[in-house]
């Protein structure tokens, strides 16, 4: 208790709201992803933009908010341990480049920053222009007869398809087959995360295992481990095989050659003089996994949504389109005119501003710190809240306005550190140029293929303003939502508890 006195003595610069005996705020927080995300904006306009600290039991959480503070802390080379937040994904993950730290992730990122290089995206992009052809026709029938449709729901089996591929060299074929028991497991477990993060007794795994459901949460990790280890047991044996085979015969066949997946290339690197273990391959394979497939989801579904109630910036996508694929509207986008298609890398940054696939990141203090003149106590998690900046009015004007040209070449551009989608520093995200590149191929082939409308024509929006006003905390004070508009709700990943529901007619 007086640890606990001396704690909030020193963290007195930071308002927070009021709290009670042993449980501080956690009382506060909401039930559902969908009031935490309010609890948060709440607090976010009430102290004014400022860092706000929120007290669960005796753990202290400081909510940052600042942009030189979001600095400060991305800038640290040692403020890198992540928060407990991650631990709920260490069963499936490991201790791989998401959630691990020290002189392991170290050498894992300095390895596998190269698994990223352009070429290796240039072969993945084929990937992607294969698996969003497969995609299209999916569309194409959901949306027959003018159709309703959840495209948050549809795109998480396309995205699934093409981060198998690309990480192990295997089609799960989950657009055709979602009840697979891989394609049913990810889903399963993602979702578990989520659920977990915000209860008290289920997200220590202490009090997790006495829950019923315990047990159908182990054998979907089960289901994933076995299945990735497989994967990963078979393409060593390949790797084996061609070893021996490039010793007797120098002039293999090109075509008998499987295409390079993230996998090869951690099969054919080196660390500490030693390849890696089987372990480690299955930690960073999952992780790719992981981190590059709801994220990914999360972003493509945004853009649609967004597309669909602003059709005059729709207009101006399209028009893109035409102007760098010429007559041939159907056919797949080259990398280099992936590259050029600039109106549509402002669509999905200011996207990203409005709904970032990642909320929140979270590190964990494992001494003290100054943080721009203010004491940061050991052991406290210092959660950056990424949503926040990008609705921050001294930096984004109007924010509740969708607004592409904010980031038009030329334009007063932010400072690096008042919008980090990707996070920044030495832990940003490694995948964020694969995450580019997909999300513009497959929006670039929906735009040419069809007219995105919103799932009645009412909802349109009229005067270029989002729909979503977040916060207060108290919902009867927040504008009432139609029930085909999106209900965000924040857990590891930004997402609509009742889906992205649009309408989508073929273009001629
Ligand atoms: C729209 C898509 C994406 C967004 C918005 C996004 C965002 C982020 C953010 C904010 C972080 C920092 C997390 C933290 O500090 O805890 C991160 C880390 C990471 N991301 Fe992404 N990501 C996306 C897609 C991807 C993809 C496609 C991949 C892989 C193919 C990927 C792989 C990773 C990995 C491995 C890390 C951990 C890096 C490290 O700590 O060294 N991400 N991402």
């Amino acid at each position: 208790e007086q640890f606990y006195a001396r704690k909030r003595r020193k963290i007195a610069h930071t308002q927070g709201p009021k709290m009670l005996p042993f449980i501080g705020n956690a009382h506060q927080l909401g039930k559902t992803p969908h009031d935490i995300l309010n609890f948060m904006f709440d607090n976010f306009y009430k102290y004014n933009h400022h860092n706000f600290r929120v007290w669960i039991g005796y753990y202290l959480n400081i909510f940052v908010t600042e942009p030189q503070d979001v600095e400060f802390i991305l800038s640290s080379s040692s403020l890198i341990k992540k928060s407990d937040i991650y631990e709920m994904t260490f069963d499936w993950l490991g201790d791989g480049l998401l959630t691990g730290s020290g002189p392991k992730w170290h050498k894992h990122r300095k390895i596998i920053t190269p698994a990223f290089h352009f070429k290796i995206l240039q072969d993945f992009h084929e990937v992607m222009n294969k698996t969003s052809n497969k995609f299209m026709e999916k569309l194409r029938e959901a949306s027959k007869g003018d159709n309703i449709f959840d495209f948050q729901n549809m795109v998480n089996y396309f995205t699934l398809d093409v981060i198998c591929d690309t990480a192990m060299g295997v089609s799960i074929n989950a657009m055709d087959n979602p009840h697979t028991e891989f394609a049913k497991a990810v889903e399963y477990i993602c979702a578990n995360i989520n659920m977990r993060a915000f209860h008290p007794l289920k997200r220590s795994k202490l009090t997790y295992q006495f829950f019923p459901e315990y047990q159908d949460y182990c054998k979907a990790v089960k289901t994933l481990k076995d299945f990735t280890f497989d994967v990963i047991e078979k393409r060593i044996k390949l790797h084996r095989a061609q070893e021996e085979n490039k010793t007797l015969d120098s002039g293999h066949d090109e075509f008998s050659k499987p295409r390079r997946a993230f996998l090869d290339t951690l099969l054919s690197a080196r660390v500490d003089d030693r390849p890696f273990t089987t372990q480690e391959l299955y930690e960073e394979v999952s992780t790719f996994i992981f981190a590059g497939h709801d994220t990914t989801s999360s972003a493509i579904s945004f853009v649609i949504y967004l597309l669909s109630r602003h059709l005059a910036v729709q207009a101006k996508v399209f028009e893109e389109q035409q102007r760098i694929m010429g007559e041939h509207m159907k056919r797949d986008a080259t990398f280099q005119e992936i590259a050029d298609m600039k109106y549509l890398d402002m669509v999905l940054k200011e996207t990203l501003r409005l709904y970032p696939s990642v909320p929140m990141v979270g590190r964990h203090t494992e001494k003290e710190y100054n943080m721009n003149g203010k004491l940061i106590p050991e052991d406290t998690s210092l959660n950056i809240f990424i949503m926040s900046l990008g609705y921050n009015e001294h930096n984004f004007p109007d924010p509740y306005r969708f607004d592409p040209e904010r980031f038009a070449d030329g334009t007063e551009a932010h400072k690096p550190f008042e919008l980090v989608p990707f996070s920044a520093g030495l832990r940003n995200c490694i995948g964020q140029k694969f995450a580019q590149l997909e999300i513009k191929t497959v929006i670039s082939k929906i735009i040419r293929n069809f007219q995105i409308l919103p799932a009645i024509d009412e909802l349109a929006s009229k005067d270029g303003y989002v729909s979503n006003i977040l916060g207060p905390l108290r919902e009867e004070q927040r504008p009432k939502l139609h029930k085909y508009e999106p209900k965000l709700e924040m857990v590891l990943t930004l997402k609509s508890e009742n889906g992205i529901m649009v309408r989508m007619r073929e273009r001629n």
